[in-house]
Parts: C-alpha cells; structure tokens; sequence
C-alpha cells in the first residue's frame, strides 16, 4: 500500500489523482492534503478519505475548518503547513499538484526526506531546476513527471540508451488563439482565453497554454527533468494533443507516446511507476476514428513568450525565476482583468530586460528574486 501525501488537492490535477486514488484503494491512501481556497471542496475531500493532515493557506481557513473536520484529521497552515503534508507524514510519495512557486520549499523538503516526487507543479522546475534535481541526486529520490509531455518522454525513454538520444520534441496544442493572428489577439475576452480547445484544466496553466509560456515552461521543465541542452529540445504544434510528445535517437529512429487527452493516464503512471495498472476511466483511443494528424511549425515571432523561455533558459540561473515569477503575476493580473492579453508577455519581457542574472543561486536568492520580480510587475500596471 502506497500512503500519498497530494499537496492541491482541489485543483484540476489534484482532483484527478483523487479519482485514481479512489480507482485503486489496494494500492494507495490518502495519507495528507493541502488545499487553496476552495474549502467546501476541501472538506468534501477530508470527509471522504479521512487524511491525517491537512494544510489550508492561512490561519483564518485553519480556524474556519478546525470544527468541521473530524478529531482524527490535524489541520496546519501556510507554508510550515505545506511542509509538513509534504515531507513530516508517513507517505512514500508525494504529489505536487499546486499551483506556482509556492511549490518549491514543499518539495525541497520532501525530497530531503526520502519521498519520491510526482510532479505536476511545473513553476517548481522552472524556478530552481538545479535545487530540485541536486537535492534529488544528493538524497537519490525519483522525481516522476506528472505533466503530460514529461511523462510521454520519461515513457519513450523506459529501457533507452539516453547517451544516443538525439532530440527531445514536445507537442503544443497552440491553446485557444492557435488559429488566431497576432493583431487579432489585441482584445480577447478571459473567457475566450480560457476555452482550451484540448484539455480541462486550472486557469493559470490554460491561460499560459494561450500563450505558448506553458510549452516554454515545459522546455525548461524538459531541460532539468532529462539533463538536455536547451538546442536539443524542440516544439512542434499538434492540434489534436494525441501524441502527447516524442524523443529522436541519433540512428533517426523516433518513439511517442500516444493516447486521449486524458490526465488521469500520466498520473497513474506516476504513482505506479514502475507498474503500470489498468486505468477504465480513461477513454481507449481509437485510431480510425481520430484520421489524420497534423503538424506545424512553431512559430516564435508569433509565440513570443515560448522565446523568452529559451531565451532566459539558456542564460539559467534567476533568469527562470524572473520568467516564472513574472509570468505567474501578468498572468493573475489578466485574470483579474486588470491588464489585456497581450500585457502578458509584455510585462514579462519587461521584468526580463531590467533583471541582472546571477548564477547558481541558492533558495534564499531564489525567493527575494521571486518576491522583487513580482513587485515590478505590478508597478508597470
Ligand atoms: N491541469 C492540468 O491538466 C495540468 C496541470 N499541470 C500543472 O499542475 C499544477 C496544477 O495545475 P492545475 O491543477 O491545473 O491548477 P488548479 O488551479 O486547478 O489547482 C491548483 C491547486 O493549488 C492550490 N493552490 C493555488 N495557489 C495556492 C497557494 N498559494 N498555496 C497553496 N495552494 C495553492 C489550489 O487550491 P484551491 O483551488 O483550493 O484554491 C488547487 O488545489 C500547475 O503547475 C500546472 O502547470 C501540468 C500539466 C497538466
Ligand atoms: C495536459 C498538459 O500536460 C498541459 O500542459 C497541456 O499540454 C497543455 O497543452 P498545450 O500547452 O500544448 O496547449
Ligand atoms: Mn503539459
């Protein structure tokens, strides 16, 4: 028996991994949680798996869920609270399913305690990659891929020889404005914005879909994940989200994996690897029925945001954190609409060009980057 800790248990993914959960109660509990905001379904949660911990944002959600949450069930908060679901329970595998750069102190710690890592929480990679990936070498800890590309590599990789791997190439949807040109992205709506035409999934990761930073978030996560030069990754536009990503080895032979848009796949995965278990929610793709798939450039004067991940990925060191860090405010300012669309990359490009990089930072500098980055943003408003 797997015992889980599942930090954003609310979210779409962490809602997800509750329905493998649940698919499978010989092989997993639920040992703890962490939830955002939305404390009604939190407490749907708590009263159906009963977790031994549970961690809300702040002091005013502990207080609104001490009395509600059975005697069995301990509730902590803010970032200790975090911590503590992610790395001072009993669970052997953590899944880090928040959303941002909040995510990275949890899974610091809970790699120096030993759990193996399921991580969805992409902005943890791009911000400290290299605090990520040394802490798991120093304490030998498998970090398994969640997003869905990731996986689709860490699969088409299972049993390889990585020193002959020529490319890595991760498929992007092109998001909800693919078809769109970039004067006519001038005035779109939130709500157009987030009509993903593939997947279901949390605003921010939607919105950055829209904008191509999810893929040039998942260049730098691919960067950190597989140990590949930033000239060895590539991204190919593929509507139909069906090959969820390839690798390339160096006698031309390439591998995929495919299947239905279904996130439900990559995170069982996770938490069986290296077991695979049937998965009977999941829709069996059927080759006839999808036809044709397509292929197309990506182009980079029209997805400016998938350059500057480059761009800031090749440079590294806080250059990533001010990407992810900018990224993460332009992108909540539009959804708060307070700022348009295409804001978005211009504000990022902004806090790109004012920032001095400084190179191996640790997580103290990493942080006030972070909490600086954010700042500036909301002074270009
Ligand atoms: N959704 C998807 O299909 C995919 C998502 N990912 C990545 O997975 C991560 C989660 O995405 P997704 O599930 O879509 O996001 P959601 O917005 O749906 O969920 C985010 C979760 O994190 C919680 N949360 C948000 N902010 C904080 C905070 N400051 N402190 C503590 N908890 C917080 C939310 O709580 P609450 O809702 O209660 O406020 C919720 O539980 C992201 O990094 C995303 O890029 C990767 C691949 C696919
Ligand atoms: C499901 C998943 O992994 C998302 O990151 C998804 O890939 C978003 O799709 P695009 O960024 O390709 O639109
Ligand atoms: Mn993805």
């Amino acid at each position: 028996m797997k015992k889980i800790s599942l930090l954003g248990a609310t979210g779409s993914i962490g809602t997800q991994t509750l329905d493998v959960i649940k698919l499978h109660p010989d092989q997993f509990t639920l040992e703890a949680i962490s939830i955002g905001k939305n404390l009604t379904l939190g407490l749907d949660i708590i009263h159906t798996y009963i977790p031994k911990v549970v961690s809300v944002i702040d002091k005013e959600s502990y207080e609104y869920l001490q009395s509600r949450v059975p005697d069995n069930v301990k509730v902590v908060y803010g970032d200790e609270g975090l911590i503590e679901v992610a790395a001072n329970v009993e669970s052997q595998v953590v899944v880090n399913a928040v959303m941002g750069s909040v995510g990275l102190k949890p899974t610091l710690k809970a790699i120096e305690a030993g759990k193996t890592m399921a991580i969805a929480n992409k902005e943890t990679l791009v911000t400290a990659g290299h605090l990520v990936m040394g802490a798991a070498k120093t304490h030998n800890v498998h970090i398994l891929p969640v997003d869905s590309e990731h996986s689709a590599i860490f699969q088409c990789l299972n049993g390889e020889d990585k020193k002959a791997l020529e490319r890595i190439i991760l498929t992007a949807s092109g998001g909800s404005f693919r078809d769109r040109t970039r004067s006519e992205l001038k005035d779109v709506t939130v709500e157009s914005a987030l009509n993903h035409p593939n997947w279901s999934m949390g605003a921010k990761i939607t919105i950055d879909s829209a904008t191509m930073m999810n893929k040039g978030l998942e260049v730098i996560e691919a960067h950190w994940l597989f140990d590949m030069p930033y000239e060895q990754i590539d991204v190919v536009l593929h509507r139909e989200s069906i090959i969820h990503s390839l690798v390339e080895f160096q006698d031309t032979s390439m591998i995929a994996q495919i299947g239905s848009p279904d996130m439900r796949v990559p995170i069982q995965y996770a938490l069986t690897y290296p077991v695979r278990l049937a998965l009977p929610l999941s829709k069996r793709l059927n080759l006839i029925e999808v036809g044709k798939l397509h292929f197309e450039e990506a182009n980079l004067e029209r997805f400016r945001c998938l350059q500057f991940a480059y761009d800031a990925g090749k440079v590294g060191g806080t250059m990533t954190t001010v990407l992810n860090a900018a990224n993460e405010e332009a992108v909540q300012l539009f959804l708060n609409r307070q700022i348009s669309f295409l804001d978005i990359e211009a504000y990022i490009e902004k806090a790109l060009e004012q920032h001095i990089p400084i190179k191996n930072p640790d997580l103290d500098t990493i942080v006030a980057v972070d909490q600086e980055t954010r700042k500036f943003v909301n002074t270009l408003i």
